[in-house]
């Protein structure tokens, strides 16, 4: 491009999506977001508007989105903009997922230690108990509603795993719904604010406030390791009080749960549901489970799923779980020959090279082998974000991810009774679902009991 006409583009505007289609009829950005995003990608590239003239939002998306988000973003986007509306419902200010610079930074160091697989190697053991025992207990029924069944079982791992206390199936659900809601209202604008005045939201919202309560207060003296909220209340609000309201405290009660119950649900979903439509990947992973010694598993066991470790980056790449992040820039800034300005609210499509077949070939064939390949991803594959902000449970998630599928694939049968293929997307929760729906029936298998 002549240095004349990339003058000229930065005085004009990005160009704005129009008639979108998923190959055979027209969808929306609220309808549809992830299909809209790659198909306004696919056609105009690595910046676009959504919206109308009048109202817009931009979308910076590509390889050089995802290096400036790993790079630069500290110096010009900010996080809080963005999350300010929902941190003051949740009466939150500081919550660490909305701030930025320096007291994001002393959040992260804090947290960081409970997170690392050094911390986190001697739970293997429990998430696989934990999730064995729940399947037999609880969920061996005709029809297992799978959401509610994963969002049980995960709450379970990473309550006992981050603060010694597991939520029960109602607390989870009352977290779900608060959490979409607030989030929905305040920063996605998708519904009115409304909803926050509704009889259902209101008791959602006792019920999270109750729980983030009974977790501050719950200090079992039996707990093996100290708890992601005592480490909290012990330095951070002894250190940084200003940090640390009564509020923050209680958000951090349950921030493992609001950031990872719904992602690792999704993907875990993901997951079956491409089992179910690909029997010989599922009869493959069947083989390597086979081997695997998953009665008392340690880190290594995990190490060695070498093909559900390729299995669950697959998922993520074709069906990540969390596929666009927003920012406020706060300062203006040049991308590919465009000028951003202070205040723009920017959307961070940061898995569009996921199907960009200048990345990952046939990029909408699943293929197990795919990332056997180490020159496979790389700044292309971002399923846990980039930059400051990057997931802080991806370690913990690449744990519980593998050995719950893992898990399932040994000691369980499950059956999905209509046509899997034709499965609704869900848009209404913060991560990429399925139809809330969607049921399995899941049998234990006899060996299951001698285990
Ligand atoms: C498949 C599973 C997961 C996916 C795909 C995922 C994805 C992400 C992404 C994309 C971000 C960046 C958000 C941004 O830049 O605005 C993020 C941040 C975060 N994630 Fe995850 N996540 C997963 C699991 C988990 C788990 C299991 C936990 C904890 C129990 C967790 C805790 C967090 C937290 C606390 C942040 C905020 C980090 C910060 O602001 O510095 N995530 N996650």
């Amino acid at each position: 491009m002549t240095t004349t006409s990339l003058q000229e583009q930065a005085m004009t505007k990005p160009p704005i999506a129009k008639n979108i289609t998923d190959g055979k009829k027209p969808i929306t950005w609220l309808d549809n977001p992830l299909t809209y995003l790659r198909q306004c990608y696919d056609q105009y590239g690595d910046i676009f508007r959504i919206g109308s003239e009048k109202s817009s939002v931009t979308v910076l998306a590509g390889l050089k989105a995802n290096q400036l988000m790993s790079t630069e973003s500290k110096d010009f986007l900010s996080s809080n903009a963005f999350w300010s509306e929902t941190l003051d419902e949740m009466n939150c200010p500081h919550s660490f997922i909305g701030v930025d610079g320096d007291v994001h930074r002393y959040q992260r160091r804090l947290m960081a230690p409970m997170f690392c697989k050094a911390s986190l190697k001697d739970n293997v053991g429990e998430f696989a108990r934990t999730f064995r025992e729940i399947l037999s207990t609880r969920y061996s029924e005709p029809s297992t509603r799978l959401c509610p069944f994963l969002r049980h079982t995960l709450s379970t791992q990473i309550g006992y795993a981050l603060q010694g206390y597991a939520p029960t199936p109602e607390e989870v659900e009352a977290l779900i719904d608060y959490q979409a809601t607030v989030m929905n209202a305040c920063s996605f604008k998708r519904i009115s604010k409304r909803v926050l005045t509704s009889p259902e939201y209101l008791q959602a919202k006792k019920t999270v406030h109750e729980l983030a309560d009974r977790i501050i207060h719950n200090k079992q003296a039996e707990h093996a390791k100290e708890r992601y909220i005592d480490v909290l209340i012990s330095q951070g609000l002894k250190n940084k009080p200003q940090w640390f309201t009564p509020g923050d405290i209680r958000n951090h009660a349950i921030i493992p749960f609001l950031a990872g119950i719904d992602t690792v649900t999704s993907a875990l979903s993901f997951a079956l549901r491409e089992l179910l439509l690909n029997p010989d990947i599922r009869q493959e992973l069947q083989q390597e489970v086979a081997q695997l010694n998953l009665n008392e598993p340690d880190l290594s066991v995990i190490n060695d799923m070498t093909k559900i470790n390729l299995f669950t980056k697959e998922v993520m790449r074709l069906y990540p779980p969390a596929f666009a992040v927003y920012r406020v820039a706060t300062n203006d800034f040049a991308f590919n020959g465009y000028q951003i300005k202070q205040g723009e609210t920017l959307i961070f499509f940061l898995s569009a090279c996921h199907t960009d077949a200048r990345y990952f070939s046939e990029p909408y064939t699943f293929k197990l082998q795919r990332f056997a390949d180490p020159d496979v991803g790389s700044q292309a594959y971002a399923p846990f974000g980039k930059g400051p902000h990057t997931c802080i449970g991806a370690g913990l998630s690449n744990i519980i991810l593998p050995l719950n599928l893992a898990t399932i694939l040994k000691f369980a049968d499950f059956k999905y009774e209509g046509n899997i293929a034709d499965l609704a997307l869900d848009y209404t929760k913060p991560s990429l679902s399925l139809d809330p729906d969607f049921a399995l029936s899941i049998t234990p298998l006899a060996h299951h009991q001698t285990a």
